[in-house]
């Protein structure tokens, strides 16, 4: 069996990679970074290292790599005789890779008559589905029909904390323990495919927001207020207690949004909440806050983490205020090692924060919203005098 991975990253190897090679895939990684297809090219195996209470090392094996700036024909070959193609490589990269996939499963159709599934693992509502549109984007009327047949685009939840790596070996990646990765089972064409730590479902979002709404929420705001507070760790960040608390509210609000929707169980989402806060205070990963809050034009889109659970709750009637308080924070987020910080910092100081919030989340000026988030910028002050980092 043959898994094409787009994305040779931090997931891509450390997470979907090593669930395909342990599962009995071949894998092969497209990337356009050299050195790792190189590397991976050179070794054909690589080191994954969990990192919790216990240390665990495994050898991924059977792996090589493509370079698709430069082996695009390659690419394509590849596509056409796998058995499943999965991607990691960043919600704002799927448009990139669309035509790469058009042509490999045209390709296909003419080789051979077997289905394929292609799952995009990234943090988003409707991943697959929205490649699924920027591939159709590359394909005529009637090859549309027949790829509808013959092809789906499965959305799907990925969940594992793996930070930016900083090894000798350009390869090793180490990650946490916890895993969960669930797939819309609905939606896949042929055999479900056979991998370990896959979990397919017929409705797949609750078990989606559940995990952007609170894994992914509660993240983000950590990192932009420990970003704010000169913290530069996820751990850091969320071991202060002024942060943390701010963060468990937060999750309590999406958390009354996802129990009501959901009817999730109040006591095991509480359960699910303690277990996240735990993730993000790991002793044995250091994850950068700049990782964490990376481009948080992305982040603060209409159906992302902040804003899409705080718009849901205004309209119950609610009043998410630590939600406000994050958007707030990710306003400020100004790192300028970051493409997406620097333009948004361009577009508060050309439209101000009520102006970035049309152009990116979608608002309107008027919208309660954008009023909750300018009252919230006063208390973000008020936690930047007040955090540990500040008073000590
Ligand atoms: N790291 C995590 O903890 C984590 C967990 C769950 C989901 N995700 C999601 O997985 C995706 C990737 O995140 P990551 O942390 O692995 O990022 P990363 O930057 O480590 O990896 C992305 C990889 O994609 C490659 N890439 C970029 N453009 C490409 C192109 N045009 N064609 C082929 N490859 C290309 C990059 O070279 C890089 O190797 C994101 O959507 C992220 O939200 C990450
Ligand atoms: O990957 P992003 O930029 O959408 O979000 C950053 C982190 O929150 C994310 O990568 C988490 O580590 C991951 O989603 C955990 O499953």
């Amino acid at each position: 069996m043959l898994a094409v991975q787009f994305g040779a990253g931090n997931i891509g190897r450390g997470f979907i990679g090593a669930l395909l090679a342990q599962s009995g895939y071949e894998v092969c990684f497209i990337d356009i970074n050299d050195k790792l297809v190189e590397a991976l090219n050179q070794k054909r195996s690589y080191r994954v290292v969990q990192v919790g209470e216990k240390r665990e090392e495994l050898e991924i094996e059977r792996v090589w790599a493509i370079n698709s700036r430069t082996e695009r024909e390659k690419v394509v070959a590849t596509i056409a005789r796998a058995d499943l193609v999965t991607t990691a490589v960043g919600p704002n990269v799927l448009p990139l890779i669309a035509d790469l996939i058009a042509e490999g499963l045209r390709k296909r159709i003419s080789e051979t008559e077997k289905p394929l599934n292609i799952i995009a693992c990234e943090n988003m509502i409707a991943g697959s589905s929205l490649l699924r549109e920027h591939v159709y984007k590359h394909v005529t009327e009637q090859e549309k029909e027949l790829f509808s047949r013959r092809f789906g685009f499965p959305d799907a939840a990925v969940d594992c904390i793996v930070p930016n790596q900083t090894h000798d070996d350009p390869l090793t990646v180490a990650v946490e323990p916890y895993h969960e990765w669930i797939v819309d089972g609905t939606k896949i064409k042929g055999e479900q495919p056979a991998v370990r730590g896959m979990t397919c479902v017929d409705d797949l979002t609750p078990y989606l927001e559940r995990k952007l709404y609170t894994v992914n929420t509660g993240h983000a705001i950590t990192a932009y207020l420990g970003y704010a507070c000169g913290y530069s760790t996820i751990k850091e960040a969320i071991d202060d207690p002024y942060i943390r608390e701010i963060v468990q509210k937060a999750l309590g609000e999406t958390g009354s949004l996802l129990i009501d929707k959901y009817g999730f169980d109040p006591e095991a989402h509480a359960a699910y909440i303690t277990k996240i806060i735990g993730r993000f205070q790991n002793p044995n990963i250091s994850d950068d806050v700049t990782r964490v809050a990376r481009s948080p034009i992305r982040k603060l889109g209409a159906n992302d983490r902040l804003v899409g659970p705080a718009r849901q709750l205004l309209a119950q009637g609610k009043k998410p205020e630590n939600l406000a308080l994050g958007i707030a924070a990710a306003l400020a987020y100004n790192y300028e090692g970051d493409e997406e910080a620097v333009r948004l910092q361009q577009t508060i100081a050309r439209t101000g924060i009520d102006g970035a919030l049309c152009e990116y989340a979608g608002l309107s000026r008027d919208e309660e919203l954008v009023q909750l988030v300018l009252e919230q910028r006063r208390r973000l002050k008020e936690v930047l005098a007040s955090c540990r980092s500040h008073t000590h």
